[in-house]
């Protein structure tokens, strides 16, 4: 199959060299000038994906044109907030001849409130049956490295979640798939929110029970706006829920556990931001959701800290103890 992937960041590029070595013809598109330099001199993406040898069969162009060529599955891999922007462009020039889009970008568009497949599905004009979300725990550096990982394909229409099971399962990328795309994608977009959380923890020195407890709480918090939002509360416990919430909690590789971690440590969220070259998804999707939790009347206390702390110069130690404060509770999903 021809594919083309709009966004060439650390997880475009996984995916791309997943999908090549699938046997697929894989055309990537990007912005950055310096990084596409960079894969065609060096043949590696030292930016996003470094001391990864990126196969030259594999095309990078900042020519949008080469991109939406007859391709039979489009993918945007570019961050949420830039997603309606990126794909404006290829609106001008794109024909709709009944391809596939998949999105694999983590996020909750700010002032729409929209997931990325409904901008998708808004912007390009195409009907949500043909759209579908990859989701889960997967960070690219251990992808890119055949380090077995399992995520899930979702849509509206099961027969598109398993097409795009089969193009991008592989012995290293165990896929699953499933219809219910609301929770698929609120829970990869909302565990970024808590990943800032438990970044905060590491850096401000609580422990693994302070970790466990946002993990949890947090999950709980997820599904709760989720299952308002239209979800099935089940898919929380999958893994494009408790599965991605572990590996963003707990990973190393974790942009949005970093950024927390900074924070933790007492730095400002611009200071953190403004030397960091990836994007960390929950600092923007903190705003979406807490508007979102406010307006939907659905109560996020983590989520609620976290945008204080992150926009309102909220100390982490207040917030952790308004935490920690709350009124008592029974122990309940709504609760
Ligand atoms: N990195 C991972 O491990 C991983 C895994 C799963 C999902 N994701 C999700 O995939 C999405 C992309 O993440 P990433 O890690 O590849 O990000 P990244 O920061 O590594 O790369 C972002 C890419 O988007 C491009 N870009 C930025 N602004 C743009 C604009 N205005 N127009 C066009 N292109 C623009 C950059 O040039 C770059 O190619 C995010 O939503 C993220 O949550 C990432
Ligand atoms: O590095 P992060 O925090 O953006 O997380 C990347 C992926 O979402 C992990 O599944």
């Amino acid at each position: 199959m021809r594919i083309g992937m709009i966004g060439a960041g650390s997880w475009g590029t996984a995916l791309a060299l997943v999908l090549h070595e699938n046997g697929h013809e894989v055309r990537c598109w990007t912005i950055d000038e310096e990084s596409l330099n960079d894969i065609r001199l060096k043949q590696e993406n030292s930016r996003y994906l470094p001391g990864i040898k990126i196969p030259s069969e594999i095309v990078f162009t900042s020519d949008l044109r080469l991109i939406v060529e007859d391709p039979e599955i489009i993918v945007n891999a570019v961050p949420s907030q830039v997603t309606r922007s990126a794909l404006s462009l290829v609106k001008e020039i794109f024909s709709d001849q009944g391809q596939i889009w998949v999105s694999v970008s983590k996020g909750i568009e700010n002032k729409t409130y929209k997931r990325i497949t409904q901008v998708i599905e808004e912007v390009m004009e195409v009907p949500a049956e043909r759209i579908a979300a990859l989701s889960g725990p997967s960070h690219a550096e251990e992808v890119a490295r055949k380090i077995p990982t399992a995520i899930v394909s979702s849509s509206a229409s099961i027969e598109t979640a398993r097409k795009i099971q089969q193009v991008f399962m592989n012995q290293y990328l165990r896929i699953y798939a499933n219809d219910d795309v609301t929770g698929v994608e609120l829970g990869g977009a909302l565990k970024n929110i808590i990943a800032l959380a438990a970044g905060i923890c590491d850096g401000a020195g609580y422990g693994d029970n302070t970790k466990a407890a946002l993990m949890t709480r947090g999950l709980v918090e997820i599904s709760r706006l989720g299952v308002e939002m239209g979800a099935r509360p089940s898919t929380f416990a999958g893994l494009s829920g408790m599965g991605d919430l572990i590996v963003t909690c707990m990973s190393r590789h974790s942009r949005n556990r970093y950024v927390g971690e900074q924070i933790g440590k007492g730095r400002t969220l611009k200071e953190v931001l403004d030397e960091m070259v990836m994007v960390a998804e929950g600092v923007r999707t903190a705003e979406s959701a807490y508007e979102l939790a406010k307006m939907k009347k659905v109560e996020m206390p983590i989520t609620e800290q976290i945008y204080k702390v992150l926009f309102e110069n909220k100390s982490p130690g207040q917030a952790m103890l308004d935490l920690m404060t709350r009124a008592s509770k029974i122990e309940d999903w709504g609760a």
